[in-house]
């Protein structure tokens, strides 16, 4: 494709304000729209057999099942090409001043706000998820460069002495080319989260979007070019896990690797780069997060906040958000009334096609139904779901999961154990706060968890007792950009926000002077 093609095809999607627009682009196309690689500040047309590739594959609308676009799945010789291409725009972008690469981002953030609707649109259609929801993540994009163009800005080094006889203090530096590595649930918003600090520190990239969700990181490349990120400076290219992820993280010229996506993957780059201590890892993986329901957050000042919280926290974007609480555990004396006025509210609030959207692949569809299946065979009670929805012709094909909620589920059931990744929830009771707590714990995940009481005394010390990263007391996915965010046990390794990013994203070496 010449880059006047590529030109027109982009200044057609940019054109789309409304989703009947995007979708009609799609249906007019006679051949469907072919992503390319964005590599050296430029998109790189598919036959350049240097950096593109012949291999395609093929991304699917959700909500219908339609195809929208094919992207390469990108050979290694080309992920090499785009790693070169990073590391020749290093030493330059890793001395231009701070106050330059934050004017830079600053303004990849408001080309981001001036297109809002367009992403929004395309994140919808490419992910599955409502546009509501979609705009939501884009907010979160725009402040992602906006946290991190000042962030930098205010950075300070204090020194020390040391008993009269060395001054010391912390020298920073950018760690050099990083592989950003992205999944599917929030593809632009998690995607950015990487980009942003990584360019902000001083660093360039190779990004790769999950190759189910690749528009929003397609149109990405548009906005780095008019924002004026000089060429090489940051690299997306698309394909799957195992040729192109797995060729990029592998490289020994890739410095450092942030990720985020499933636990098994998180080891296999582990593995893949087990060989290069140096390598700066940051890994966000899976979750099964607990939501701990006690009777004080049930009395009738409260209940409303605590149904909407975890029904919020179980099934906003279809729950596929890490983060999401699906494991709900109830003390027992208000078990059933909460059983009874959860599922009322989700009823009304949490509809499929208004408020729920559709799940992101065929594959993820079929693996949510199986275990939808095994909870029928366990003899589990459907409290809602379990029925296939209603759909009209357009959307027969997509991927609809009704919400799910399930009780009478084992404690030693895969749906209890698993991360489903879909709306699907199981609430089972407790006891007292000691059982609550050991409930909590009681998985390979260590992410997240609610914590839904109004006893000040419990928040602390059951929440100080919590075998997650992130606990949320009477809220969920609040967020401060500024906080340490990841997971303990099998949920990641390593801290990114505000400071933590910095130590992702740069190396530090501590200088001794002498006092005297
Ligand atoms: N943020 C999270 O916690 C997420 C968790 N998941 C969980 O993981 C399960 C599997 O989902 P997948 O689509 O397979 O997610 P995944 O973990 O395979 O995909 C995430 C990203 O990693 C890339 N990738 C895959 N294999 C790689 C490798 N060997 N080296 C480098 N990059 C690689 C993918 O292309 C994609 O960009 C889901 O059902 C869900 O349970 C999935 C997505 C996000
Ligand atoms: O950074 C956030 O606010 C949310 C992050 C969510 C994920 O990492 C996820 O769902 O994978």
């Amino acid at each position: 494709m010449s880059s006047s093609t590529s030109d027109r095809r982009l200044s057609e999607l940019w054109s789309c304000v409304t989703l009947d627009e995007a979708r009609s682009l799609i249906d007019s196309t006679s051949s469907p729209l072919s992503l390319q690689n964005f590599v050296g500040g430029q998109y790189i047309a598919p036959h350049d057999s240097l950096t593109s590739s012949s291999q395609h594959i093929t991304s699917f609308e959700p909500k219908t099942g339609r195809p929208i676009y094919t992207l390469p799945c990108t050979e290694p010789h080309a992920v090499e090409a785009a790693i070169k291409a990073a590391k020749a725009a290093f030493p330059s972008w890793s001395k231009t001043a701070r106050a330059e690469r934050s004017a830079i981002l600053r303004k990849v953030s408001e080309l981001l706000q001036q297109n809002r609707e367009v992403f929004a649109i395309w994140e919808s259609i490419d992910q599955g998820k409502t546009l509501d929801r979609a705009r939501v993540e884009v907010d979160r994009a725009i402040s992602n460069f906006s946290y991190f163009s000042t962030f930098i800005l205010h950075e300070q080094t204090a020194a020390r002495m040391v008993d009269g006889v060395a001054l010391t203090y912390e020298h920073r530096s950018p760690a050099g080319v990083f592989a950003l590595i992205s999944p599917w649930n929030m593809p632009l918003y998690l995607l950015t989260w990487k980009i942003a600090p990584c360019l902000a520190f001083g660093c360039t990239a190779v990004a790769k979007p999950s190759e189910v969700t690749s528009m929003t990181a397609f149109l990405l490349g548009d906005i780095f070019q008019k924002a004026g990120v000089p060429p090489g400076v940051i690299n997306i290219i698309f394909g799957d896990g195992a040729t192109t992820g797995a060729a990029l993280v592998a490289s020994p010229l890739i410095n450092g690797v942030s990720f985020t996506g499933g636990t098994q993957t998180g080891i296999a780059i582990r593995r893949l780069t087990a060989h290069q201590i140096g390598k700066h890892l940051s890994l966000e993986l899976g979750g099964k997060n607990p939501t701990l329901v006690f009777a004080d957050s049930m009395v009738p000042s409260v209940r409303e906040r605590t149904i909407r919280v975890a029904a919020m926290a179980a099934f906003e974007n279809q729950g596929e958000i890490c983060l999401c609480g699906s494991r709900i555990y109830v003390e027992k004396s208000v078990y059933n009334d909460f059983v009874r006025d959860f599922t009322a509210y989700v009823r009304e609030k949490y509809v499929l096609k208004q408020t729920v959207g559709a799940v992101a692949s065929l594959q993820h569809c079929d693996k949510i139904r199986r275990y939808l299946e095994l909870a029928a065979e366990q003899k589990a009670t459907f409290h809602l779901g379990g029925a296939p929805p209603t759909l009209n012709e357009d959307e027969a094909q997509g991927y609809w999961i009704e919400p799910t909620i399930l009780t009478d589920v084992a404690k030693n059931s895969a749906i209890q154990i698993d991360e489903i990744f879909g709306p699907v929830v199981t609430i089972t009771p407790f006891d007292n706060e000691q059982e609550a707590i050991q409930l909590a714990n009681d998985s390979e995940y260590g992410l997240a968890a609610i914590l839904l009481t109004t006893d000040g005394a419990r928040m602390r010390r059951v929440g100080e007792q919590l075998e997650a990263g992130l606990v949320w007391v009477n809220c969920w996915l609040v967020r401060e950009l500024g906080t340490p965010f990841g997971g303990m046990k099998n949920s990641g390794t390593g801290r990114e926000g505000g400071e933590h990013s910095r130590d992702v994203f740069t190396v530090v070496r501590t200088l001794h002077l002498p006092a005297y």
